[in-house]
């Protein structure tokens, strides 16, 4: 039986892809093959020896130490765009939210329960000047960000009548094809922040982008936009927002990863990071991982990893052999002649290369020795192997 262990709740849809004649599937696994989450944090967890393979139900895996797991031979994956849509419906959400007075109007309309019918209307038709707000159409959104979620937020806001302002140094050539050739590019995060009425951040949570959002960069902003941050608490220094809230630099802060100074504030929507927060979603992205996962675990195939090379080849036989190795040259020839020194015929194979991993699957005719098996493995280049 293969073990996965799971933490969050993953929606249903993803664990019936664990097919329960070969898999144990729950919470409390002292060993598992394979680890199935969201967004619980894994950056203190000592992995356990058979580990093999996580899956990320979702986008962002600065909840996982990809590094250390690269360097434990351990496969990461994420499920690219699976809530890219919930994300995006909720970034429509928060452009109104912050345009409009919806929230403080209806805390205004909530607080009349006890007032009669006759002075209600009057009172309601007095007030609503208060919630006055401005309209979307024709203003300039700033996307930072320009992958699943900033191309589909870019595609929503032209459909609002907004312009679209974008920047992604590191868009990959998939998203450019994606993006409508009405959104403009913007040089550099300056100049983006300089135009746009409505700032929407969409990137990762990497080093490059900790505090992409500060007081330098705030101070670029346009007098009066709105921010919105669906991404990551990390990419917003809280202090410098607060300040450029105080200022009335930055009208309104809608942000999915509050923090305490930001709490209570009227100009800013604060919510419990709901972003991929829908059914759709959440059985989007637990499929995505569970089918990632026993694909890697049963068949060697990498679809959707963030730190090894994607791979997959066609079964041909019974008898497969993955293992990864560093990038270098004579790995591959040295395993290829440790089998051939035992005629064991290679029937078909792959080889992919990442930056400084390879991975490699090859289908055998006939089952590998255990004496091969030790002999690849002692090649001192060679890490993650197994016969399956
Ligand atoms: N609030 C939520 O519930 C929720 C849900 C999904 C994703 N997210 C967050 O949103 C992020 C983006 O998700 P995605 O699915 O669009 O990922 P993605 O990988 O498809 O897109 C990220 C884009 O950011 C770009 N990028 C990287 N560094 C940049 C920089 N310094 N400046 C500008 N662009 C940069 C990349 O080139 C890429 O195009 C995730 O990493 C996650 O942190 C949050
Ligand atoms: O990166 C993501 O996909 C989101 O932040 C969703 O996180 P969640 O799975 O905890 O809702």
């Amino acid at each position: 039986m293969y073990k996965i262990r799971t933490y969050n709740t993953i929606a249903i849809e993803g664990l019936d892809q664990f097919p329960r004649d070969r898999y144990e599937v729950a919470s409390e696994i002292a060993e598992p093959d394979g680890i199935l989450l969201r967004s619980a944090s894994l950056h203190e967890l000592e992995f356990p020896k058979g580990l093999k393979a996580i899956a990320r139900a979702g986008a962002g895996v600065n909840n996982v130490p990809v590094q250390r797991c690269t360097e434990q031979g351990i496969v990461v994956f994420n499920s690219p765009g699976a809530n890219a849509n919930a994300v995006k419906e909720l970034v429509m959400a928060g452009l109104l939210l912050s345009s409009r007075g919806i929230y403080a109007g209806m805390n205004f309309a909530a607080g009349m329960a006890n007032i009669s019918s006759d002075e209600m209307g009057p009172m309601m038709e007095a007030q609503k000047k208060q919630f006055k707000g401005q309209e979307l159409m024709g203003k300039t959104l700033g996307v930072i960000g320009l992958g699943a979620i900033g191309s589909n937020v870019a595609n929503m806001a032209l459909n609002m009548g907004m312009n679209v302002i974008g920047f992604d140094p590191a868009i990959s050539v998939d998203a450019a094809w994606r993006l409508p050739s009405q959104v403009q590019k913007a040089e550099n995060i300056q100049q983006l922040l300089g135009r746009s009425d409505y700032v929407t951040l969409h990137v990762p949570a990497i080093p490059a982008t900790q505090n992409l959002l500060n007081k330098d960069t705030l101070a670029t902003l346009k007098q009066g936009a709105r921010v919105l941050n669906f991404a990551r608490g990390s990419i917003v220094n809280s202090a410098d927002m607060i300040e450029a809230l105080d200022a009335g630099t930055v009208a309104c802060y809608v942000t999915d990863f509050p923090e305490p100074g930001l709490i209570n504030r009227t100009d800013v929507l604060a919510m419990p990071h709901i972003g991929a927060s829908t059914s759709e979603a959440e059985a989007n992205c637990a499929i995505m991982g569970a089918q990632q996962l026993v694909e890697f675990i049963e068949h060697g195939n990498i679809r959707n990893s963030v730190n090894f090379p994607n791979c997959e080849l066609e079964r041909t036989t019974a008898h497969r052999l993955c293992f990864a190795n560093q990038n270098v040259p004579k790995v591959l020839s040295h395993v290829l002649n440790l089998l051939a020194e035992q005629n064991l015929n290679v029937v078909d194979m792959l080889n992919k290369s990442r930056d400084n991993i390879a991975y490699n699957i090859l289908d055998l005719e006939t089952a590998p020795s255990q004496a091969v098996l030790d002999a690849i493995a002692d090649d001192e280049q060679v890490f993650h192997l197994r016969s399956i």
